[in-house]
């Protein structure tokens, strides 16, 4: 469905997203997670066609974005950071808008028209203007104009930033409803909202993708952490692999620590016990074999301590010479 491939794109002298690659299937919600300034608005800029790469390419259904920006920019909803400014207007004269910017008209418009504000429940604000529109509301009308066309693909950049905890629940309830029939990807620092909501998340760290995964992984614990008087466990255990479930073995820093991959169907119960068994069968003593269940704060933590020293420091030198 969508195909990003080595996608970077600067501002001036500097890198905001760096060679970005990943692929998303039909109907997956994926959450774009990061820190403040990580790149992931200048992703879904360029994703929705409003801000060119580099390099790199966007690709839907096999049509690349740089060829045909204008088709595709008619198949897929945008919600920008920016909810929309053109705050004169009415919500009903500005998704009247929309919907002919996205080429609708006739019969088709008025449908999507009031399709889209049952979904977001709009209804009593279609004489308002939008400035006078609470933050939720207004973010209501940002979700209406971007699911004008039954688009398959939906980009939200932080669709509940400055919701109200209410107002969170309901959008994010309206995200899972669009889902069902789009393709969504959303940027968000939150993270409960990727669990709430989200498939599969990816980490953007100083421009770069950190971390591709799927939640569902993540809650499975996949590794083992080992503590035993066998130093050489390594070794020991090295006749183990894959049929019992072991990916990898790595060695701590501290001296008879170590910590296990698991494959992904590997039966917890079963690899523990045939570890522990190989172990004590070569004589060693075991201290600690515990399961390890990776969370997503504790990987986006990791993501975030390790460093990109290059892009760092490139980032220094230019808030220095500003
Ligand atoms: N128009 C611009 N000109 C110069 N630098 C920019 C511009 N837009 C973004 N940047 C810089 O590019 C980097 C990535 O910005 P971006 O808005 O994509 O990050 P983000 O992950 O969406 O951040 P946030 O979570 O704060 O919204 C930041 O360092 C930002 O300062």
């Amino acid at each position: 469905m969508l195909e990003v491939t080595h996608l970077s794109r600067c501002y001036g002298e500097f890198k905001a997203v760096d060679d970005v690659s990943f692929t998303i299937g039909k109907g997956e919600i994926v959450g774009l997670l990061g820190h403040n300034g990580a790149g992931k608005t200048t992703i879904m800029k360029m994703l929705s066609g409003y801000l060119e790469p580099d390099t790199g390419s966007v690709n839907i259904d096999g049509i690349d974005m740089a060829d045909k920006p204008k088709t595709l920019q008619r198949q897929l909803g945008y919600l920008p950071e920016n909810l929309p400014v053109y705050g004169e207007m009415t919500v009903a004269d500005y998704l009247d808008y929309a919907a002919s910017l996205k080429g609708l008209d006739g019969d088709e418009k008025v449908a999507e028209i009031r399709r889209a504000i049952k979904a977001t429940e709009l209804a009593d604000k279609l004489h308002a203007r939008i400035h006078t529109l609470s933050r939720g509301y207004k973010q209501r009308v940002g979700v209406a104009q971007a699911i004008l066309g039954r688009p398959r693909l939906l980009i939200l950049d932080e669709p509940t930033n400055g919701l109200d905890p209410t107002q969170t629940r309901q959008m994010r309830a309206l995200i899972k409803e669009i889902a069902r029939e789009a393709t969504v990807i959303l940027s968000t620092h939150i993270m409960q909202e990727v669990e709430a909501l989200c498939d599969r998340v990816l980490i953007i760290h100083r421009g770069q993708l950190a971390v591709d995964e799927r939640l569902e992984r993540l809650r499975n614990a996949n590794r083992i952490w080992l503590e035993t008087s066998a130093t050489d466990a390594r070794e020991v255990l090295g006749r183990l692999g894959k049929d019992e479930g072991i990916e990898s073995i790595e060695a701590m820093a501290k001296v008879g620590q170590f910590r296990i991959a698991l494959t992904e169907d590997a039966n917890l119960r079963s690899t523990s016990a045939v570890i522990a068994r190989t172990l004590i069968a070569a004589g060693g003593e075991l201290y600690r074999l515990q399961p390890e269940q990776q969370d997503l704060e504790s990987l986006f933590r990791q993501v975030n301590e390790s460093q990109a020293p290059a892009q760092q420091k490139q980032q220094e030198a230019l808030e220095n010479a500003a």
